[in-house]
């Protein structure tokens, strides 16, 4: 059974895979209909044809390093199997983009046992963080967790309102900073009032500018000193926000991030409104970090846990345009 095939029989089986089709339908329409026009034309694959899908992937946002490195292996592949139609390149490239995001090892994202679990949001202003911070605490309690939301992110006026619009509507208990107060004191308050509390998650938007990597070092660093101290030995884990509208710009501001401190994870927001949904396989290859969640819509509910098989059906699966 050709791979394709074989992702469109687990795709079909699991829950929520219309939130992926319709999430990512601008992306699939343009991906999958490039790919159909260039199999129309199939003689083989050879230089012209790999040239023409470079820039289909390129278009898709892979960017020139990653595309680079998945032409290599369709090539390689193609020649291997002695592949005869679109079909079957197709199948090479989308087990490509698979192998190439697998490759890397993921660490898990684990609750404490003893004490509240700690995740910092950090990413650009505008990426959607303060959204994306509402939507997980919403997701987190419709599976029985209790809540802390910290609005930390004191420097965009408005940010901190946001949030506690947010937390009100959701059902959460939110600590507010102060404007321009200092991130790290109302963290501070954050998790002692979450201690005192006994919450489960304390879910803090913090650092939304995108200034010099020292200060941002240094902003970041505080606050994993106050987390640490007020919750010993229980590190917080780095939730990196980037909106997937902002192609190859937002992977350059991500690694102002990933160098000023751990990222676990990225969250990708606004797929739905971007038709170039190969910035996944593109931040999974220059960055190393899993996308640990989807933004696929505006409400609370439209963030979706990501899945790899799910994302590659759903943006190579048939295309939409006939
Ligand atoms: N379509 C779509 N819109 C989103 C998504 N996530 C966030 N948005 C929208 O993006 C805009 C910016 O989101 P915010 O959450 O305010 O962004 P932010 O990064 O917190 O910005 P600051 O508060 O300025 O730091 C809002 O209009 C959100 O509704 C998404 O996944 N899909």
């Amino acid at each position: 059974m050709g791979f394709l095939k074989k992702l469109k029989d687990t795709f079909s089986s699991k829950q929520d895979n219309d939130y992926y089709l319709s999430g990512l339908s601008k992306s699939r329409t343009s991906f999958a209909s490039k790919l159909k026009r260039l199999g129309s034309g199939f003689k083989g694959v050879d230089e012209d044809f790999l040239e023409e899908l470079m820039i289909i992937l390129l278009e898709a946002d892979l960017g020139i390093e990653t595309a680079e490195k998945i032409i290599r292996g369709v090539e390689s592949k193609a020649i291997e199997t002695k592949a005869k139609s679109m079909d079957e390149v197709n199948d090479i490239l989308f087990e490509e983009m698979q192998t190439l995001y697998n490759s890397f090892e993921d660490e898990e994202f684990k609750f404490n046992e003893d004490g509240p679990t700690v995740i910092l949001m950090v990413g650009v202003n505008g990426s959607g963080k303060t959204t994306t911070t509402a939507k997980l605490a919403n997701k987190f309690k419709n599976e029985g967790k209790s809540v802390l939301l910290i609005a930390a992110d004191t420097f965009r006026a408005g940010a901190v309102d946001q949030l506690k619009r947010w937390a009100d509507r959701i059902g959460v208990d939110c600590v507010m900073g102060k404007n321009n107060a200092d991130p790290a004191s109302v963290i501070v308050d954050g998790c002692r009032q979450a201690k005192e509390n006994g919450n489960d998650l304390i879910i803090a938007d913090t650092a939304g500018r995108l200034q010099n990597k020292v200060n941002l070092m240094k902003e970041l660093e505080k606050m994993h000193r106050v987390i640490d101290r007020e919750i010993p030995e229980q590190p917080a884990a780095v939730w990196l926000v980037i909106d997937a509208t902002t192609g190859q710009n937002g992977i350059s501001q991500a690694r102002e991030f990933t160098t000023a401190t751990d990222v676990n994870g990225i969250i990708l927001t606004k797929l739905d409104g971007s038709a170039k949904g190969g910035i996944v396989i593109s931040i999974r290859n220059l960055l190393g970090l899993p996308v640990k969640y989807v933004g696929l819509g505006e409400s609370v509910d439209d963030l979706k846990e990501f899945d790899i098989d799910s994302f590659i059906y759903s943006i190579c699966g048939e295309s939409d345009e006939e």
